[in-house]
Protein backbone atom coordinates (compact mmCIF):
# COMPACT_ATOMS: atom_id res chain seq x y z
CA UNK A 1 0.00 0.00 0.00
CA UNK A 2 1.70 3.60 -0.67
CA UNK A 3 -1.50 6.31 0.29
CA UNK A 4 -3.25 5.79 3.51
CA UNK A 5 -6.39 8.38 4.19
CA UNK A 6 -7.19 8.49 8.09
CA UNK A 7 -10.35 9.47 8.31
CA UNK A 8 -13.49 7.73 6.42
CA UNK A 9 -15.58 11.05 6.37
CA UNK A 10 -16.71 12.43 2.86
CA UNK A 11 -13.88 14.00 2.07
CA UNK A 12 -11.28 11.35 3.00
CA UNK A 13 -13.37 8.76 1.48
CA UNK A 14 -13.51 10.68 -2.04
CA UNK A 15 -9.85 11.34 -2.11
CA UNK A 16 -8.87 7.57 -1.19
CA UNK A 17 -11.63 6.76 -4.15
CA UNK A 18 -10.22 9.35 -6.60
CA UNK A 19 -6.39 8.17 -5.95
CA UNK A 20 -7.48 4.69 -6.11
CA UNK A 21 -9.06 4.98 -9.54
CA UNK A 22 -5.38 6.54 -10.35
CA UNK A 23 -4.39 3.01 -9.70
CA UNK A 24 -2.53 2.99 -6.43
CA UNK A 25 -3.05 0.85 -3.27
CA UNK A 26 -5.27 2.99 -1.38
CA UNK A 27 -5.79 2.45 2.39
CA UNK A 28 -9.53 3.84 4.11
CA UNK A 29 -8.97 4.20 8.34
CA UNK A 30 -12.54 4.39 9.59
CA UNK A 31 -12.27 4.76 13.85
CA UNK A 32 -15.38 3.05 14.08
CA UNK A 33 -14.99 -0.55 13.55
CA UNK A 34 -18.55 -1.50 12.69
CA UNK A 35 -18.28 1.15 9.71
CA UNK A 36 -15.63 -0.06 8.43
CA UNK A 37 -16.62 -3.43 8.38
CA UNK A 38 -19.92 -2.22 6.79
CA UNK A 39 -17.63 -0.44 4.00
CA UNK A 40 -15.33 -3.41 2.98
CA UNK A 41 -18.75 -5.23 2.72
CA UNK A 42 -20.33 -3.19 0.64
CA UNK A 43 -17.66 -1.22 -0.97
CA UNK A 44 -19.24 2.01 -0.27
CA UNK A 45 -19.92 4.71 2.30
CA UNK A 46 -23.62 4.98 2.78
CA UNK A 47 -22.95 6.56 6.05
CA UNK A 48 -20.93 9.88 4.78
CA UNK A 49 -20.84 9.65 0.99
CA UNK A 50 -23.68 7.75 -0.57
CA UNK A 51 -23.36 7.08 -4.41
CA UNK A 52 -19.54 6.30 -4.29
CA UNK A 53 -18.36 2.68 -5.46
CA UNK A 54 -15.34 2.16 -3.48
CA UNK A 55 -12.58 0.58 -6.63
CA UNK A 56 -11.35 -3.20 -5.54
CA UNK A 57 -8.06 -1.03 -4.34
CA UNK A 58 -9.10 0.33 -1.58
CA UNK A 59 -8.77 -1.67 1.61
CA UNK A 60 -11.00 -0.33 5.04
CA UNK A 61 -10.16 -1.33 8.08
CA UNK A 62 -10.19 0.42 11.77
CA UNK A 63 -6.66 -1.08 12.87
CA UNK A 64 -4.16 1.66 12.47
CA UNK A 65 -1.40 -0.56 12.44
CA UNK A 66 -2.83 -2.06 8.93
CA UNK A 67 -1.57 1.09 7.44
CA UNK A 68 1.91 1.74 8.64
CA UNK A 69 3.38 0.58 5.40
CA UNK A 70 2.16 3.52 3.33
CA UNK A 71 4.27 5.79 2.18
CA UNK A 72 2.45 8.96 2.61
CA UNK A 73 -0.88 9.30 4.88
CA UNK A 74 -3.22 11.78 4.50
CA UNK A 75 -5.06 13.22 7.53
CA UNK A 76 -9.28 13.64 7.04
CA UNK A 77 -10.38 14.41 10.20
CA UNK A 78 -12.05 16.98 11.45
CA UNK A 79 -10.26 20.20 12.54
CA UNK A 80 -11.15 20.33 15.97
CA UNK A 81 -10.41 16.49 16.21
CA UNK A 82 -6.98 16.39 14.56
CA UNK A 83 -4.65 17.69 17.82
CA UNK A 84 -5.84 14.42 20.20
CA UNK A 85 -5.73 12.13 16.90
CA UNK A 86 -2.24 12.94 16.50
CA UNK A 87 -1.38 12.56 19.95
CA UNK A 88 -3.31 9.36 20.21
CA UNK A 89 -1.41 8.09 17.18
CA UNK A 90 1.96 9.50 17.32
CA UNK A 91 4.16 6.63 17.68
CA UNK A 92 2.70 5.52 14.42
CA UNK A 93 2.54 8.95 12.60
CA UNK A 94 5.89 10.26 13.51
CA UNK A 95 8.70 10.69 10.99
CA UNK A 96 6.35 10.18 7.85
CA UNK A 97 4.75 12.38 5.20
CA UNK A 98 1.50 13.73 6.87
CA UNK A 99 -0.73 15.69 4.68
CA UNK A 100 -3.55 17.27 5.83
CA UNK A 101 -6.84 17.23 4.68
CA UNK A 102 -9.09 19.26 6.78
CA UNK A 103 -9.86 23.28 6.70
CA UNK A 104 -9.95 25.11 9.90
CA UNK A 105 -8.21 26.71 13.57
CA UNK A 106 -7.75 24.78 16.20
CA UNK A 107 -9.67 26.06 18.95
CA UNK A 108 -7.50 25.36 21.99
CA UNK A 109 -4.24 26.39 20.39
CA UNK A 110 -5.02 28.83 18.05
CA UNK A 111 -2.88 26.87 15.31
CA UNK A 112 -3.45 25.44 11.93
CA UNK A 113 -3.62 21.63 10.78
CA UNK A 114 0.40 21.97 9.91
CA UNK A 115 1.79 23.72 13.05
CA UNK A 116 -0.75 20.91 14.70
CA UNK A 117 1.10 18.23 13.33
CA UNK A 118 5.02 19.77 13.41
CA UNK A 119 4.02 19.89 17.45
CA UNK A 120 2.23 16.61 17.89
CA UNK A 121 4.76 14.79 15.10
CA UNK A 122 8.04 16.50 15.26
CA UNK A 123 10.01 14.36 12.87
CA UNK A 124 7.03 14.33 10.50
CA UNK A 125 7.04 15.94 6.88
CA UNK A 126 3.65 18.16 7.61
CA UNK A 127 1.94 19.55 4.33
CA UNK A 128 -1.60 20.05 3.58
CA UNK A 129 -3.85 19.51 0.40
CA UNK A 130 -7.23 22.77 0.26
CA UNK A 131 -8.52 23.95 -2.40
CA UNK A 132 -12.66 24.23 -4.24
CA UNK A 133 -13.56 20.79 -3.93
CA UNK A 134 -16.79 19.06 -3.07
CA UNK A 135 -16.36 15.33 -1.68
CA UNK A 136 -19.07 14.34 -3.85
CA UNK A 137 -17.24 15.97 -6.98
CA UNK A 138 -14.17 13.98 -6.45
CA UNK A 139 -15.95 11.48 -6.10
CA UNK A 140 -18.09 11.53 -9.29
CA UNK A 141 -14.72 12.05 -11.05
CA UNK A 142 -15.44 15.89 -11.99
CA UNK A 143 -12.33 17.66 -12.95
CA UNK A 144 -10.88 19.51 -9.42
CA UNK A 145 -7.58 21.65 -8.55
CA UNK A 146 -5.95 21.94 -5.57
CA UNK A 147 -3.32 23.54 -3.52
CA UNK A 148 -0.91 20.82 -2.60
CA UNK A 149 1.44 23.39 0.41
CA UNK A 150 4.73 21.69 1.68
CA UNK A 151 7.49 23.96 3.25
CA UNK A 152 9.97 20.86 1.81
CA UNK A 153 10.26 22.05 -2.08
CA UNK A 154 11.28 18.19 -3.04
CA UNK A 155 8.93 16.53 -1.28
CA UNK A 156 5.93 19.14 -2.28
CA UNK A 157 6.74 18.05 -5.68
CA UNK A 158 6.65 13.83 -4.51
CA UNK A 159 3.22 14.98 -3.01
CA UNK A 160 1.99 16.61 -6.20
CA UNK A 161 3.11 14.23 -8.36
CA UNK A 162 1.65 11.18 -6.46
CA UNK A 163 -1.43 13.10 -5.53
CA UNK A 164 -2.25 14.11 -9.09
CA UNK A 165 -4.62 12.23 -10.95
CA UNK A 166 -5.85 12.83 -15.05
CA UNK A 167 -8.88 14.91 -13.13
CA UNK A 168 -7.37 15.83 -10.07
CA UNK A 169 -5.21 18.56 -10.55
CA UNK A 170 -2.16 19.44 -7.90
CA UNK A 171 -0.65 23.08 -7.57
CA UNK A 172 2.12 23.50 -5.50
CA UNK A 173 3.49 26.04 -3.21
CA UNK A 174 5.69 25.94 0.18
CA UNK A 175 3.61 28.71 1.59
CA UNK A 176 1.74 26.10 4.02
CA UNK A 177 0.47 29.49 6.22
CA UNK A 178 -1.51 31.10 3.48
CA UNK A 179 -3.03 27.47 2.17
CA UNK A 180 -4.16 26.66 5.28
CA UNK A 181 -5.38 30.26 6.29
CA UNK A 182 -7.29 30.80 3.07
CA UNK A 183 -9.16 27.16 3.47
CA UNK A 184 -10.05 27.96 7.25
CA UNK A 185 -11.39 31.21 7.04
CA UNK A 186 -13.36 30.81 3.98
CA UNK A 187 -15.37 28.67 5.72
CA UNK A 188 -16.19 31.32 8.27
CA UNK A 189 -17.48 34.16 5.57
CA UNK A 190 -19.41 30.93 3.97
CA UNK A 191 -21.31 30.91 7.16
CA UNK A 192 -21.83 34.81 6.82
CA UNK A 193 -22.38 34.39 3.06
CA UNK A 194 -25.48 31.90 3.90
CA UNK A 195 -26.78 33.94 6.69
CA UNK A 196 -27.15 36.80 3.88
CA UNK A 197 -29.06 34.16 1.79
CA UNK A 198 -31.36 33.00 4.50
CA UNK A 199 -32.45 36.48 5.69
CA UNK A 200 -32.68 37.17 1.99
CA UNK A 201 -30.76 40.11 1.78
CA UNK A 202 -29.94 39.54 -1.85
CA UNK A 203 -27.02 38.91 -4.16
CA UNK A 204 -25.63 42.07 -4.26
CA UNK A 205 -25.52 42.02 -0.29
CA UNK A 206 -23.43 38.44 -0.88
CA UNK A 207 -21.44 39.78 -3.35
CA UNK A 208 -20.06 43.08 -0.63
CA UNK A 209 -19.96 40.64 1.83
CA UNK A 210 -17.55 38.05 0.19
CA UNK A 211 -15.07 40.92 -0.93
CA UNK A 212 -15.20 42.56 2.32
CA UNK A 213 -14.72 38.79 3.89
CA UNK A 214 -11.65 38.14 1.24
CA UNK A 215 -10.49 41.48 2.59
CA UNK A 216 -10.03 40.36 6.09
CA UNK A 217 -9.03 37.20 5.03
CA UNK A 218 -5.98 38.66 4.02
CA UNK A 219 -5.47 41.19 6.12
CA UNK A 220 -5.46 38.29 8.72
CA UNK A 221 -3.56 35.55 6.59
CA UNK A 222 -0.95 38.39 5.66
CA UNK A 223 -0.31 39.57 9.61
CA UNK A 224 0.04 35.24 9.74
CA UNK A 225 2.60 35.25 7.23
CA UNK A 226 0.66 34.09 4.47
CA UNK A 227 1.85 35.33 0.69
CA UNK A 228 -0.93 37.27 -1.22
CA UNK A 229 -0.65 35.06 -4.63
CA UNK A 230 -1.47 32.25 -1.89
CA UNK A 231 -4.38 33.93 -0.74
CA UNK A 232 -5.59 34.54 -4.46
CA UNK A 233 -5.12 31.20 -5.15
CA UNK A 234 -7.77 28.36 -5.30
CA UNK A 235 -6.87 27.31 -1.80
CA UNK A 236 -8.10 31.03 -0.82
CA UNK A 237 -9.93 33.18 -3.40
CA UNK A 238 -10.66 30.15 -5.21
CA UNK A 239 -12.37 28.47 -2.57
CA UNK A 240 -14.13 31.03 -1.34
CA UNK A 241 -16.18 31.75 -4.31
CA UNK A 242 -17.47 27.79 -4.51
CA UNK A 243 -18.29 27.64 -0.70
CA UNK A 244 -20.35 31.26 -0.61
CA UNK A 245 -21.92 30.29 -4.10
CA UNK A 246 -23.40 26.52 -3.29
CA UNK A 247 -25.50 24.98 -1.68
CA UNK A 248 -23.32 21.85 -1.11
CA UNK A 249 -21.58 23.92 1.27
CA UNK A 250 -22.38 22.60 4.82
CA UNK A 251 -20.98 25.97 5.95
CA UNK A 252 -22.90 28.19 3.37
CA UNK A 253 -26.22 25.89 4.54
CA UNK A 254 -25.35 26.44 8.13
CA UNK A 255 -25.17 30.43 7.74
CA UNK A 256 -28.75 29.60 5.77
CA UNK A 257 -30.65 28.11 8.13
CA UNK A 258 -28.96 30.94 10.96
CA UNK A 259 -30.22 33.45 8.61
CA UNK A 260 -33.59 31.80 8.32
CA UNK A 261 -34.32 30.98 11.72
CA UNK A 262 -34.13 27.62 11.17
CA UNK A 263 -32.99 24.69 13.03
CA UNK A 264 -29.53 22.80 11.37
CA UNK A 265 -28.58 19.12 12.19
CA UNK A 266 -25.90 19.49 14.81
CA UNK A 267 -23.76 16.25 13.88
CA UNK A 268 -22.80 17.57 10.56
CA UNK A 269 -19.24 19.01 10.15
CA UNK A 270 -19.39 22.52 9.98
CA UNK A 271 -15.19 23.95 10.45
CA UNK A 272 -16.43 27.75 10.29
CA UNK A 273 -18.39 27.48 13.23
CA UNK A 274 -14.88 26.52 15.34
CA UNK A 275 -12.54 28.36 13.39
CA UNK A 276 -15.05 31.83 13.51
CA UNK A 277 -13.76 31.86 17.35
CA UNK A 278 -10.51 30.52 16.92
CA UNK A 279 -10.10 33.12 14.56
CA UNK A 280 -11.66 36.29 16.45
CA UNK A 281 -8.90 35.33 19.58
CA UNK A 282 -6.16 34.71 16.92
CA UNK A 283 -6.69 38.31 15.43
CA UNK A 284 -7.88 39.67 18.93
CA UNK A 285 -4.37 39.08 20.02
CA UNK A 286 -2.80 40.73 17.09
CA UNK A 287 -5.42 43.73 17.23
CA UNK A 288 -6.65 42.86 13.39
CA UNK A 289 -9.96 44.23 12.70
CA UNK A 290 -11.70 41.49 11.00
CA UNK A 291 -15.53 42.43 11.73
CA UNK A 292 -17.56 39.74 9.81
CA UNK A 293 -15.52 36.66 11.15
CA UNK A 294 -16.04 38.47 14.81
CA UNK A 295 -19.78 38.82 13.95
CA UNK A 296 -20.43 35.23 12.88
CA UNK A 297 -18.51 34.15 15.65
CA UNK A 298 -20.98 36.05 17.94
CA UNK A 299 -23.67 34.37 16.12
CA UNK A 300 -22.74 31.41 16.49
CA UNK A 301 -22.63 31.79 19.95
CA UNK A 302 -25.97 33.11 20.36
CA UNK A 303 -24.42 36.12 21.66
CA UNK A 304 -26.14 38.59 19.08
CA UNK A 305 -29.28 37.79 16.93
CA UNK A 306 -29.17 37.93 12.95
CA UNK A 307 -30.78 41.57 12.53
CA UNK A 308 -28.38 43.01 15.01
CA UNK A 309 -24.89 40.96 13.24
CA UNK A 310 -26.71 43.18 9.83
CA UNK A 311 -26.72 46.61 11.75
CA UNK A 312 -23.51 46.30 13.42
CA UNK A 313 -22.31 45.37 10.15
CA UNK A 314 -23.68 47.98 8.15
CA UNK A 315 -23.39 51.01 11.40
CA UNK A 316 -19.53 50.73 10.91
CA UNK A 317 -17.86 53.94 10.13
CA UNK A 318 -17.37 54.63 6.33
CA UNK A 319 -13.86 53.51 5.14
CA UNK A 320 -11.44 53.80 2.20
CA UNK A 321 -11.81 50.67 0.35
N1 LIG B 1 -16.74 17.17 2.55
C1 LIG B 1 -16.11 17.97 1.68
O1 LIG B 1 -16.63 18.26 0.57
C2 LIG B 1 -14.76 18.50 2.01
C3 LIG B 1 -14.24 18.46 3.29
N2 LIG B 1 -13.03 18.98 3.57
C4 LIG B 1 -12.50 18.96 4.92
O2 LIG B 1 -12.30 17.63 5.34
C5 LIG B 1 -12.35 17.57 6.76
C6 LIG B 1 -13.23 16.39 7.14
O3 LIG B 1 -14.52 16.69 6.66
P1 LIG B 1 -15.51 15.61 6.05
O4 LIG B 1 -14.81 14.40 5.61
O5 LIG B 1 -16.36 16.29 5.07
O6 LIG B 1 -16.37 15.32 7.36
P2 LIG B 1 -17.50 14.25 7.62
O7 LIG B 1 -18.45 14.89 8.53
O8 LIG B 1 -18.01 13.67 6.36
O9 LIG B 1 -16.73 13.11 8.39
C7 LIG B 1 -15.96 13.33 9.50
C8 LIG B 1 -15.24 12.03 9.80
O10 LIG B 1 -14.33 12.24 10.86
C9 LIG B 1 -14.45 11.17 11.75
N3 LIG B 1 -14.06 11.60 13.07
C10 LIG B 1 -14.76 12.40 13.89
N4 LIG B 1 -14.09 12.54 15.04
C11 LIG B 1 -12.97 11.83 14.94
C12 LIG B 1 -11.89 11.55 15.82
N5 LIG B 1 -11.86 12.05 17.05
N6 LIG B 1 -10.90 10.75 15.39
C13 LIG B 1 -10.96 10.25 14.15
N7 LIG B 1 -11.94 10.45 13.28
C14 LIG B 1 -12.94 11.23 13.69
C15 LIG B 1 -15.91 10.76 11.69
O11 LIG B 1 -16.07 9.43 12.12
C16 LIG B 1 -16.20 10.93 10.21
O12 LIG B 1 -15.89 9.75 9.52
C17 LIG B 1 -12.92 18.91 7.22
O13 LIG B 1 -11.90 19.69 7.78
C18 LIG B 1 -13.45 19.55 5.96
O14 LIG B 1 -13.36 20.96 5.98
C19 LIG B 1 -12.26 19.55 2.60
C20 LIG B 1 -12.71 19.61 1.31
C21 LIG B 1 -13.99 19.10 0.92
O1 LIG C 1 -14.33 22.84 1.77
C1 LIG C 1 -15.23 22.53 1.03
C2 LIG C 1 -15.23 22.83 -0.41
O2 LIG C 1 -13.97 23.21 -0.85
C3 LIG C 1 -16.43 21.87 1.59
O3 LIG C 1 -17.21 22.84 2.14
P1 LIG C 1 -18.21 22.53 3.34
O4 LIG C 1 -17.37 21.95 4.47
O5 LIG C 1 -18.80 23.83 3.67
O6 LIG C 1 -19.21 21.54 2.84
Amino acid sequence: MTIAVLGAGAFGTALAVALARNGDAVGLWARDAGHAAAMQATRRNDRRLPGAELPQNVTVSAEIADFLAASTILLAVPMQRLDAFLHDHAGALDGRMLVACCKGIDLASGRGPVAIIAAACPKATPAILTGPSFAADIARGLPTALTLACADPRAGEALQAELSTPVLRLYRTEDTAGAELGGALKNVIAIAAGVVSGAGLGDSARAALMTRGFAEMSRLAFALGARPETLAGLSGFGDLVLTCTSAQSRNFRFGQALGAGEPFDTTTTVEGAATAEAASVVAGRMAIDIPITRMVAALVGGHVSVPQAVEALLSRPLKKE
